[in-house]
Order: C-alpha cells, then sequence, then structure tokens
C-alpha cells in the first residue's frame, strides 16, 4: 500500500473484487503478510458520469481503491483485463455488462449423460475463445456414465486441442487432471448449465474445507443465498474459481474471433468457396455445402454456425447502439449548460 503519511488522510492501492452486490463490493487487498477483506463502493464521479456499462467493475476485476479510515473504500479505476466474460444488458439500449473477469481458464463443465449437447459445446467454446482465456472441457458423473470415452472422443473430434478432463466429483475418479490448471495465482471461471455438477465439482475441488476457505456467503433479508450474486471461491491452494449466476445468461456475444477458432474447419472451407461473400445456402462452387453432402461436415454442425453468426450480428449491432447512446449521455452530462438541462429531466 502508498501511505500518504497523512493520518487523517486515506490510503490508495489495488485490489480484486470477490463479490458483487447491488450497490456493494467485496474486495481483498492483497498485502505481504496477510489479505484484507473489504466492503467498497463505486466513486460515483466517475462511474456514473465518465464510464459506460462495461468498465462497471465485476468479480475478478482488479480495481484501484482509496480505503478510508471510517466506512467502505471507494473503488475508483478498473484496471484493463486479460480477459472477460460479458452479458447482455436487462435494460435494453444499455451497454454490456462484465460478468467475470481476468480467469486463466473457462471451464466448460457438461455432463456425460443425456444432457450433453454438441451445440451447446460450440457456443461455450465460441464464448470461451472470446474471452481471451483457454477453454478446458470438463465432462461431469463419470461414475454415472459406462462409456466416458465416446464422449470424450466427441469432445476431442469436435473441439482439437483443446484439453478435455472426465471427472467423478462424487468418487474423486479423474480430479487430478484438473489440478494442472489450478494453483496458486490461477483463476478459473465456470460455465455450464444447471444441474450438471457444477457447485459439487467446486466442493470436490475444496475438499472439505469450502466453507472456511472463503466461499463468500452469507443470506440476505430474503433469505437468498449465495446463487444471487456473482462470487469467487478461494481454494486451499491459492488458486480463484469464479462461479457466477451471470454467466448462465451469457450470449455469445459479438463473437467473430471467437467464431473463426471454434468453427476453423468450416472457416477453412469457406476460403474456396466460389463467391468471397458466399453465405453456404444454395451458391453453386460452395465448399461448405460441397462437405455437407459427401459427410465431412455434420450439417448440424453448420446450421449451429450460421445461427451463432446471426446471433452475433445482432449482438453487435446491439452493442454499437448502446454504446452511441453512452457516448452521448457522457457527453450531455460533461457539458454544463446540458447537464443542467439533463438533470432537470
Ligand atoms: N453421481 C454423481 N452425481 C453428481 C456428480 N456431480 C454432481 N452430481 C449430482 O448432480 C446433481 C446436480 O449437481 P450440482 O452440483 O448441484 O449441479 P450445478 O451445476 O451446480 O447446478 P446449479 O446449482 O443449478 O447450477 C446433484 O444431485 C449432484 O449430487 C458426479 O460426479 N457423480
Ligand atoms: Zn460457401
Amino acid at each position: 500500500m502508498e501511505h500518504t503519511g497523512n493520518k487523517t488522510e486515506n490510503t490508495k492501492a489495488t485490489a480484486l473484487i470477490t463479490a458483487v452486490h447491488r450497490e456493494r463490493y467485496e474486495i481483498l487487498v492483497e498485502q505481504e503478510t496477510s489479505d484484507t477483506k473489504l466492503n467498497a463502493r463505486l466513486k460515483t464521479g466517475v462511474y456514473y458520469q465518465d464510464k459506460g456499462g462495461e468498465a462497471f467493475p465485476t468479480v475478478g476485476d482488479r480495481v484501484r481503491i482509496q480505503t478510508n479510515r471510517c466506512g467502505d473504500a471507494l473503488i475508483l479505476e478498473t484496471l484493463p483485463r486479460t480477459s472477460v466474460f460479458y452479458r447482455e444488458n436487462p435494460t435494453p439500449g444499455m451497454e454490456r455488462q462484465a460478468v467475470a473477469a481476468n480467469f486463466d481458464y473457462v471451464f466448460l463443465v457438461m455432463s456425460m449423460n443425456h444432457d450433453f449437447n454438441q451445440n451447446r459445446l460450440d457456443r461455450y467454446l465460441t464464448a470461451a475463445w472470446e474471452s481471451g482465456a483457454t477453454p478446458v472441457v470438463i465432462l461431469t458423473k463419470k461414475d454415472l456414465c459406462e462409456e466416458p470415452e465416446y464422449y470424450v472422443n466427441l469432445v476431442e473430434r469436435q473441439a482439437p486441442g483443446v484439453a478435455v478432463c472426465a471427472v467423478s466429483a462424487v468418487t474423486g475418479e479423474g480430479m487430478e487432471h484438473v489440478q494442472r490448471y489450478l494453483g496458486a495465482g490461477k483463476t478459473v471461471v465456470l460455465l455450464g448449465s444447471s444441474g450438471v455438477g457444477k457447485s459439487t465439482f467446486v466442493n470436490a475441488l475444496c475438499g472439505e474445507t469450502v466453507m472456511d476457505t472463503g466461499a463468500i456467503r452469507e443470506d440476505d433479508s430474503k433469505g437468498r443465498h449465495t446463487t444471487t450474486y456473482r462470487q469467487m471461491i478461494l481454494l486451499p491452494d491459492g488458486s480463484r474459481v469464479i462461479d457466477t449466476p451471470g454467466m448462465r445468461v451469457l450470449g455469445v456475444g459479438d463473437a467473430k474471433c471467437g467464431m473463426d477458432t471454434t468453427f476453423s474447419d468450416i472457416e477453412e472451407l469457406a476460403q474456396h468457396c466460389r463467391f468471397r461473400d458466399c453465405r453456404h445456402e444454395k451458391e453453386t462452387g460452395c465448399a461448405v455445402q460441397e462437405a455437407v453432402r459427401d459427410g465431412r461436415l455434420p450439417e448440424r454442425r453448420l446450421l449451429n454456425y450460421k445461427k451463432l453468426l446471426a446471433e452475433a450480428a445482432h449482438a453487435k449491432r446491439r452493442e454499437e447502439t448502446a454504446r452511441k447512446k453512452q457516448l452521448r449521455s457522457v457527453e450531455r452530462k460533461k457539458n454544463p449548460v446540458r447537464k443542467k438541462q439533463y438533470e432537470a429531466e
């Protein structure tokens, strides 16, 4: 921490966001001897006047803060992110929001049963590559599956080069393969639908000490539990797991880069289409359709590609509109004359 030397003044430092409530943040100020947990709030002048939705801190964000002798710390700035997941803003016309930041790996959690879905895997992979982190596929419920190799092969064929771990959180089988992605300073984020076993998996990673190691839990007045806000779980080995409800409403976003990586086979085929702007429908000389016809490319995969592409284009348009609106709003607040009018509105 950088001390000002004046006892009445506040202290500036950087901190890690570990949980987000409606207006309050839980932060961890990392210090040489021991980390300090604090509550913090946003410096409103910075966030509500100058910054758009994307800049609002989320779990995993590193922020610049100002601690106060009494009361909550103030968050002054969100530091640049190495990776990030966004979700659409629930308020129409508003910029997307970050839901998790600065993670090294995205654990795509899927169970090895009828819930397993290849289209969902494409969607998760696209989002994961787009986030800037590395995806790892975690196939759960190995103890209930007669032929785990079937699922492992399926994933390996669909996502060449992506690591796959088949595990049972109940018997502990396969959990050792997950360890290589964890360790001090590593952060992973979980992505997976309800019931696939994310909580059980995290409990298995934590061992018996889950509650002591900082699953940041508390009941609010309505008696709801952790899942009502974004949170980070600190594992005994120093790694961090982000398990946030925001991840459940994740779109693919404007996922050009994520699409390119996830569907590199289709992108590669498309290079050989006769027309540069081929939509791979009924155009003559379409190399993609040809691959579908002769069985090299599953039709399911092409349909899913088109669906995600359309979704990404829609998200892009939505974001551009929201960004323009945000810019106008910032301009308006900065211009004193307009600000008066704005306040009067
Ligand atoms: N046999 C077996 N059951 C498992 C395993 N993992 C999870 N389960 C069971 O699957 C059910 C769902 O597991 P959860 O861990 O609650 O799933 P989740 O993904 O956290 O679900 P949400 O909290 O709704 O997001 C529970 O009944 C678990 O006991 C496993 O490896 N083996
Ligand atoms: Zn084509």
